[in-house]
């Protein structure tokens, strides 16, 4: 979900295992050229769930030995959880939606543009409303790790060869 660390972690997780990194939203910014925000604008969530999934089969192409951090709504649209779990092993991050909200609250709220423009009472309740609705697929994922506090060795147990 967004703001569970997935960007943060994931570069972390990389530069341990020496494998390159790979943020999906980045990758999107640069093969559409255009920021997520101007995609969302221009192409609204449907454009930019195409151009995510485009990305997604395009990713798997580009790198071999990578640690991917996708998007919070990356698994939760077509066969994307399908196509993830085919081609590499997932983590979900399961972080509790409060420490999510307090997270997020810290950000610049416009760069995700689903958050953009939310009160702190709207941004609670869209958290909380869209994990309920997302965990049947975050769920899916191989490994799951859960809490508030990570242990970076732990996660790179799990993915280590
Ligand atoms: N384990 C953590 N504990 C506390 N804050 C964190 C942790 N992981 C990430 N953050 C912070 O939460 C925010 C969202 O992290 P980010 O990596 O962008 O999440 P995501 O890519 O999953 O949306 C950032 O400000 C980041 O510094
Ligand atoms: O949860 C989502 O639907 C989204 C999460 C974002 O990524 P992060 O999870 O890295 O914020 C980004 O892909 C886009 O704003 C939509
Ligand atoms: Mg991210």
């Amino acid at each position: 979900m967004m703001g569970a660390g997935k960007t943060t972690l994931g570069r972390e997780l990389a530069g341990r295992l020496g494998y390159t990194f790979v943020d999906l939203d980045e990758y999107i910014e640069q093969r559409e050229g255009r920021s997520i925000q101007e995609l969302f604008e221009a192409a609204g969530q449907e454009g930019f769930r195409r151009a995510e999934r485009a990305a997604l089969e395009a990713v798997v192409q580009d790198f071999e030995q990578a640690i991917i951090a996708t998007g919070g709504g990356t698994p939760c649209f077509f066969d994307n959880i399908d196509f993830i779990n085919q081609h590499g092993a997932s983590i979900f991050l399961d972080v509790p939606a409060e420490e999510l909200v307090q997270r997020l609250l810290l950000t610049d709220l416009s760069q995700r543009p689903l958050l953009a423009q939310k009160s702190e009472a709207d941004l609670k309740d869209f958290i909380v409303k869209t994990l309920a609705t997302r965990l049947a697929f975050y769920k899916q994922a191989r490994y799951t790790v859960s809490g508030k506090r990570y242990n970076i060795e732990q996660l790179e147990s799990l993915v280590k060869p």
